[in-house]
């Protein structure tokens, strides 16, 4: 077990930020935090971490538990924080070496590894320039090279892709994705659904402090009754066909707005048989018709009733 967590509580006055969190982070993993904006996730981070105080629980990082002073344990992790944390009077290369030689004071080891940080994360033309003078996506690199350089084996990303173009957005992922394949264990934290999808092995979803659910995307979208969603362009449907609809065999809910018909229905195998034969019998026209397998939204709409994101 890499991060072992026990009954987290952490409270701001009145509001429960953590409320009895639980969670067990396994070596190798790429591991999510999915929950919407104020959930709780960055308080869970700075906890684990010990850079925040909590009212309650366990915290063990390598078997071990983590306190403030937990040098031998720091060593090990590296962190990338929400908020982009630089020096802006140090180069990119500067800043590296400057968070990479917090941990490793050999010179000539320190240079080879800002080496490959500046390489990993694409930087390597942009080594002389200062933070001021970097786009938003290139910053977040840049963030993410300080955090890694000294070759941790639990890396911690909290929203490292927030306000990111989508082109370093995927680099950032797929960097990610490599760190992992070379050992290291990941937590990352985000409010994007996509991109916990795409990259995360083994997903815990958080609102208001609390886990809702947890497991792999599989074992998440197995647990709510929605198994498909079915849209079609449908110009012209009355109201009783619509009833009609609903009342179909597997059909969850219907909606019809814009033009649009949006047909939630469970996991049985022919819903979109079901539907298309309805709207040829009813001589309903359509135009584009498509089905979507439910996503983390849905899965968090179903748990919670509401989205995921605003
Ligand atoms: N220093 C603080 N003082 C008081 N309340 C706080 C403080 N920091 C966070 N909170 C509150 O605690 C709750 C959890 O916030 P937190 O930042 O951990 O959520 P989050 O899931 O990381 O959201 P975001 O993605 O917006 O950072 C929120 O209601 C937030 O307003």
């Amino acid at each position: 077990m890499i991060i072992h967590v026990k009954n987290l509580v952490k409270r701001y006055g009145d509001l429960v930020a953590l409320d009895h969190l639980s969670l067990d982070i396994k070596e190798g993993e790429i591991f999510g935090l999915l929950g919407p904006n104020g959930s709780g996730k960055s308080t869970a981070i700075n906890c684990i971490l010990s850079l925040l105080n909590y009212d309650k629980g366990d915290v063990e990082i390598f078997g071990k538990k983590m306190t403030p002073d937990a040098y031998d344990l720091k060593r090990d992790i590296g962190i990338v924080m929400q908020n982009v944390a630089v020096f802006d009077e140090l180069t990119v290369y500067e800043n590296i070496d400057y968070f990479c030689g917090l941990y490793v004071r050999d010179r000539a080891e320190r240079k080879r590894l800002v080496e490959e940080a500046v390489a990993f994360v694409e930087l390597d033309q942009f080594r002389k320039f200062y933070p001021k003078k970097l786009s938003g996506g290139l910053l977040r690199r840049l963030n993410i090279a300080c955090g890694i350089a000294h070759k941790p084996k639990l890396i911690i990303l909290d929203e490292p892709t927030v306000a990111v173009d989508p082109q370093s957005r995927n680099k950032i992922l797929e960097g990610i994705e490599r760190l992992n394949a070379q050992g290291a264990t990941i937590v990352y934290t985000s409010h994007y659904m996509e991109e916990v999808e795409q990259i995360c092995s083994r997903i815990v979803i958080m609102d208001k402090g609390r886990i809702i659910a947890s497991g792999t995307q599989e074992e998440l979208k197995a647990m709510i009754t929605l198994g498909e969603k079915i849209t079609v362009e449908a110009f012209s449907i009355e109201e009783e066909q619509l009833h009609q609809l609903r009342e179909l065999t597997g059909i969850v809910s219907v909606d019809h707005m814009d033009n649009r018909l949006v047909i939630k229905s469970d996991k049985g195998n022919n819903n979109l048989e079901t539907v298309l034969e309805f709207l040829k019998s009813h001589q309903i026209g359509f135009g584009r018709i498509y089905s979507e397998m439910p996503t983390l939204n849905d899965v968090f709409l179903e748990i919670t009733g509401k989205q995921l994101r605003d």
